[in-house]
């Protein structure tokens, strides 16, 4: 029976008509994409090759979103200060038994000779799965660490860094231990689904026999494009976040954020240290909350992320205002305000994380939050000064439970013809 919906007039805000013979003039393709199983039928029957999900003949090129590329030969790695992607896989590899600092050597330089190829956009014809084929770089990143246990397992003891020591406890941790640290760190981060999975297949196969997968973690964000204008993303609480990450012109941002070149050991110069928390959130609970009890857990409104002290999203917090029964207008206990520099004797960290879900638990709870992602020049002026003091009293620990954790040591960017850690590997 012929699909009615194929007789209806075009809107005018329907894309322009397709040319494909599958389809024939006047049938949109979102009209053919909307009306997917029974126009599938539809062509099937009348013999045609064509199923009904065919692209249109005539080629869309690449949106902005799909040609942006990131440099890959540069100061400090990609993935760091670039703009979040709105897909990610964090990976952490062990290395084989048998496999030393040879195989790691030659392993970073597979890792970093795909990372400059995909990042670029360039496919090997011959031997690649096509998954991303019809794609753009999509600003693909990837971006290469080392945990605690690489040093030993490689006979470089003397150069594993003193802020790459474990982290200490805290009581918020219920952590895995198969899902945390690894010697081996990857992040890959995209604007496209099949752009990130292409690069994780991609890294998994160059690692061969050198090195085995130990726990990979999958997260989103935003996709360009989806608000109105250029906005900081929301996280599965709903709340506005990132505002207040500090910014590249800011004068002491490196000095925070990064390893200076002359900086110790020398093969971290330009370097950062980046801690890597799953951190669930209780969303059960945290819906339980009306807006005005969650807006005081954090100090700042759900709408647009201003401070409950007034103004918008960017206006400087005002920690002392009182309402008019003298109470703090920003709780005391509030995660704005507990995590600010100032109130941690200047300590500071670049955010940068993903949202994640992997499905619903046995008892109908999400397996939802956030793939905490800081980066610092040392977690010990960073990270772990504001997790104790989270610890200590954050409104928000109520509602959010650590189930892994991992500490990397990420060296400066790969100069052109070099590979990410040579100077550690071979120097
Ligand atoms: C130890 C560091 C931090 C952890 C762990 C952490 C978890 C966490 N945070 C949110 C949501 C928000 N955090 C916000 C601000 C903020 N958080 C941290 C640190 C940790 N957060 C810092 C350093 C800051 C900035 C402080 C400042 O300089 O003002 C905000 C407010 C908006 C913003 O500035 O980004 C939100 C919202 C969640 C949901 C979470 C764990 C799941
Ligand atoms: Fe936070």
């Amino acid at each position: 029976m012929p699909d009615p919906s194929l007789s209806q007039t075009r809107t005018p805000e329907e894309e322009p008509r397709s040319e494909s013979p599958a389809s024939g003039p006047g049938i949109s393709r979102r009209r053919l994409l909307g009306t997917a199983g029974a126009t599938g039928l539809v062509l099937g029957a009348a013999g045609g090759a064509v199923g009904y999900a065919a692209a249109p003949s005539g080629a869309t090129p690449l949106t902005s979103v799909g040609a942006t590329k990131v440099p890959f030969h540069v100061k400090h790695q990609p993935g760091i200060t670039d703009p979040l992607q709105s897909c990610g896989h964090l990976l952490a590899f062990d290395l084989a038994p048998g496999a030393g600092r040879k195989e790691a050597a030659a392993l970073l330089r597979r890792w970093s000779d795909t990372a400059r190829r995909l990042m670029a956009g360039e496919f090997d014809a011959q031997g690649d799965s096509d998954v991303a084929r019809d794609a753009g770089p999509s600003s693909l990143t990837l971006t290469f660490g080392f945990g605690h246990s690489f040093f030993a397992r490689t006979g470089l003891e003397k150069q594993r860094p003193s802020s790459l020591d474990p982290l200490p406890a805290f009581s918020s941790d219920r952590l895995d231990r198969a899902r945390s640290e690894g010697d081996l760190w990857v992040q890959i981060g995209a604007d496209d689904a099949l752009v990130a999975f292409h690069a994780l297949r991609a890294v998994q196969k160059d690692a061969g026999a050198a090195a085995r997968v130990r726990w990979q973690m999958n997260g989103f964000n935003r996709s360009p494009g989806a608000t109105a204008r250029p906005m900081t993303t929301r996280n599965l609480m709903g709340q506005v976040d990132g505002t207040r990450n500090p910014k590249p012109d800011e004068p002491d941002f490196d000095e925070r954020i990064f390893v200076p070149e002359q900086g110790e050991p020398a093969w971290m110069a330009n370097g950062s240290y980046v801690v890597v928390r799953r951190i669930r959130m209780l969303l059960d609970d945290w819906e339980k909350l009306s807006h005005t009890e969650q807006e005081g857990v954090i100090g700042r409104r759900k709408k647009d992320g201003a401070p409950l002290s007034g103004g918008d999203e960017t206006t400087e917090m005002d920690l002392e205002k009182t309402d008019a029964r003298g109470n703090l207008v920003v709780p005391i206990n509030a995660h704005a305000r507990i995590t600010r520099p100032d109130q941690n004797g200047g300590a500071a960290m670049l955010r940068r994380p993903f949202s994640y879900h992997d499905g619903i638990d046995a008892d109908g709870t999400p397996d939802a939050g956030l793939l905490f992602i800081c980066w610092q020049a040392d977690p010990l002026r960073g990270f772990v000064p504001v997790q104790r003091k989270l610890d200590r009293g954050d409104a928000l620990t109520p509602f959010v439970r650590h189930e892994a954790s991992g500490l990397f040591a990420v060296p400066g960017g790969a100069a052109a013809g070099e590979y990410v850690g040579q100077a550690l590997l071979e120097g």
